[in-house]
């Protein structure tokens, strides 16, 4: 049996609360977490085959190479599922999370868009008939997918997309091309040389008429020989700051002929003599984006729950420096900017993860409604994604790269996992949408809401800002989680008062809306993160005492420590804004600093027993610095000597280079 690192094992035995009442919870109940448990049991039995070279040593087309294989291997299991029945739409994230989120796809997978996207914008964007006829073959990977909307020349302005897709009535089909360099697709997952089919969205004309962008089904391989078809040139864009085993393409169309049943027709339809149908809201059409950016959230919350496990654990072994001389050197963990910038990353998993389910819920309502055709709650959900979409990814992007620093110079090893883990979140502030434009989208919803506050029937989530305010603050400042979810609420709902204000000011004196709206937009963008700082904040408090009186005492304890943290962490980030806004007085300033304190004090015992209860396998994890063991040095090493420079005493630069170099003759 390994041993456990003296210090952790020490940290485990002190923890106030049961770890397995709080995996559980996160799980959402104890069949959840057996059901996890079991898939990746599965996986990881499958684990075995897998190549030993760690993967930062591959070249660009070795990462590949070995990304599909290990991919097949990982997505064979959805397959198996379905056919042992273990799939159904109702756990699709679950199980597609669990697999993108393990060890065999690290830097990503050159199948998941096939799962991510192409799937749920055929499910999302196609007609039943269609779905019966794509949805089967797509489900056990006969066929495999991505989404190419993307293009070199544009990526956030879609309306600007230039691929072409024009309807011949003649022979039934659409023609698509892609007319300029800039049209060519650029970035689709899996593009460059493993998928087959991929919806394609262009510009749709017919009868000599735009209709704007629409999504087309496309093959641009061989179903045998896996050749691009004619019309088509394919490949891979090339090696990126992470997620270099993913194979974003791009693509050229030159007078690709399609049936005309590959135009995704659930919302709008172009019949066989042209006639174009248009579909009850043109935006029904940017579903899938809709759903992927609330499936992000959640995956920020895999991401960062591996980063504060890692680092966490790492900061229980480490010993540097000695707080007091003659003690033994001080744990890491014990250093109060230490616990400052790790803490967060526990607090912020939980909060992310309450608020995604929320969203999930909210999605899933909404998606509903949309089917019976109300569309009403539609603009809330798409600037409710928006936002908590571009604050999650920026938020998890800046807590992992602190875990990275709280490890020192082993957190900079790629075998810490941690600075592939960053290469992924960043790259989540860029997809789907770049954050700064989605902020924007929210802040275009919250300027209408304050516009008409008075007027229309407000949505649940901006609610807020009417009873605010017409309340005001009453009152004297108390530090309370309460105090401060009040406090962010008048922020953000002044934040936006007075941006429209200064728009309107600036409309009034005669400059046009869009630059009113352009030189107004940090301070829009500043509203929207504030409003979603109230979203997040809320849900995560509500979340917390919904469940409160189901848990044993010891954990609503440090559940409820872990809420004051989150809320009082973010008053002081946020301080300047608050001061602003609310009447927060010296004292009450220097006693929100000692709370900050008190928390990260009472929370330190149980800081490794909040991140085992996150249950994260080892294998899963990928790591020399977060084993559950905290064998830190014994796996350094072991990793150091897997470097292919190992495999030999003298490298053959020495005598090529190095010695006529130091010989003087070079
Ligand atoms: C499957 C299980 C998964 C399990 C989990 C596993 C975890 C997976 C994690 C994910 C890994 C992801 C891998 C990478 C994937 C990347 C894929 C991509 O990037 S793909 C590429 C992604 N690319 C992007 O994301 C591109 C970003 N760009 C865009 O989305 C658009 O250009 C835009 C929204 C910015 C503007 O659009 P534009 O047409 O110019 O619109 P205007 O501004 O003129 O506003 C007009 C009106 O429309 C309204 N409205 C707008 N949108 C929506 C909506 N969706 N709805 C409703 N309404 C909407 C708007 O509010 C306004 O209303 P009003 O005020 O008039 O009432
Ligand atoms: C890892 C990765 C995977 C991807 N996968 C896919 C995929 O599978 N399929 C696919 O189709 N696409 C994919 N993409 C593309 C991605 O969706 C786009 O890169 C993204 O939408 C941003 O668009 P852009 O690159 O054109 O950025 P730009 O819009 O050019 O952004 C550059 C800068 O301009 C600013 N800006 C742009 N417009 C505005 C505005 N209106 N107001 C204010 N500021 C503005 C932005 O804030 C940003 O600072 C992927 C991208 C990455 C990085």
């Amino acid at each position: 049996m390994v041993k456990i690192n003296e210090d952790l094992q020490r940290e485990r035995d002190k923890c106030s609360f049961n770890i397995t009442e709080l995996t559980t919870l996160i799980d959402g109940g104890p069949d959840k977490t057996e059901a996890r448990k079991e898939r990746e049991n599965i996986l990881i039995s499958r684990n075995d085959d897998l190549s030993a070279i760690p993967e930062e040593y591959l070249s660009h087309k070795e990462k590949y190479e070995n990304a599909v294989k290990n991919s097949v291997i990982l997505f064979g299991l959805v397959r198996k599922m379905q056919e042992d029945g273990k799939t159904s739409v109702s756990n699709y994230r679950d199980v597609v999370s669990a697999l993108l989120g393990s060890s065999t796809t690290r830097d990503g997978s050159p199948l998941g868009l096939h799962y991510i996207m192409f799937m749920p914008a055929i499910l999302n964007q196609g007609s039943e008939e269609q779905q019966a006829q794509w949805l089967p073959r797509a489900w056990v990977s006969n066929i495999i997918g991505s989404y190419a909307q993307t293009e070199l020349g544009h990526g956030t302005f879609i309306r600007g997309l230039e691929t072409t897709a024009t309807y011949d009535p003649y022979t039934q089909e659409f023609v698509l091309n892609t007319p300029t360099l800039t049209s060519y697709k650029w970035w689709p997952g899996g593009l460059g040389h493993t998928v087959n089919y991929c919806i394609v969205v262009a510009q749709l004309y017919t009868k000599g008429q735009c209709h704007g962008i629409h999504s087309f089904i496309v093959q641009v391989r061989d179903e045998e020989t896996h050749e691009p078809l004619p019309g088509i040139k394919v490949g891979d864009i090339g090696a990126k700051l992470g997620l270099n085993a993913v194979n974003n393409g791009f693509l050229g169309l030159d007078n690709v002929r399609i049936p005309r049943t590959q135009m995704l027709m659930k919302h709008a339809q172009v019949l066989e003599n042209g006639t174009y149908v248009k579909s009850k809201n043109s935006k029904l059409n940017y579903g899938a984006m809709v759903f992927v950016r609330v499936v992000i959230v959640f995956d920020m919350v895999n991401y960062l729950s591996k980063a504060a496990t890692i680092a966490v654990r790492y900061s229980a072994v480490r010993r540097q420096c000695h707080m007091k001389e003659g003690e033994p050197e001080t744990q890491i963990l014990d250093y109060m900017t230490q616990r400052h910038k790790l803490f967060i990353a526990i607090a912020a998993t939980h909060a992310l993860r309450i608020t995604a389910y929320q969203l999930w819920d909210t999605f899933n309502a909404v998606t509903e409604e949309l089917g019976g055709g109300n569309l009403d709650r539609l603009p809330e959900l798409h600037a409710l994604a928006c936002c908590l979409k571009a604050v999650s990814t920026a938020d998890t992007a800046s807590y992992v790269e602190r875990c990275r620093l709280a490890c020192g110079g082993h957190g900079y090893m790629h075998s810490s996992n941690l600075p592939l883990t960053y290469g992924l979140v960043t790259a989540a502030c860029t997809y789907e949408g770049e954050n700064t434009v989605l902020l924007l989208q929210t802040a275009r919803f919250l300027v209408k809401t304050w516009q008409n506050v008075d007027t229309i029937k407000l949505t649940p989530t901006v609610v807020y800002l009417k009873t605010t305010r017409e309340a005001g603050f009453s009152g004297k400042w108390e530090n309370s989680v309460e105090c401060i979810i009040k406090g962010f609420q008048i922020v953000a709902m002044k934040k936006i008062s007075l941006s429209v204000s200064h728009m309107q000011k600036r409309i009034s004196s005669g400059m046009s809306i869009e630059d009113a709206w352009n030189i107004t937009s940090v301070q829009l963008v500043g509203a929207a993160e504030a409003h979603c700082r109230v979203i997040i904040l809320q849900t995560f408090y509500d979340g917390i005492n919904k469940v409160s009186n189901t848990l044993s005492p010891a954990l609503r304890e440090v559940l409820q420590q872990l809420v004051e943290l989150y809320s009082v962490y973010w008053a002081i980030q946020k301080i300047g804004d608050l001061l602003q806004c609310v009447s927060i007085s010296e004292s009450d300033l220097e006693s929100l600093h000692s709370w900050y304190e008190n928390i990260l004090v009472q929370l330190r015992p149980n800081a490794v027993g909040l991140v085992d209860a996150f249950d994260i396998r080892d294998d899963m994890l990928q790591s020399t610095l977060g084993a559950y063991d905290g064998r830190v040095y014994e796996r350094l090493m072991e990793e150091a000597l897997k470097s292919p420079l190992n495999a030999e005493p003298v490298n053959h630069t020495f005598h090529k280079y190095l010695k006529p170099f130091m010989q003087g003759k070079l």
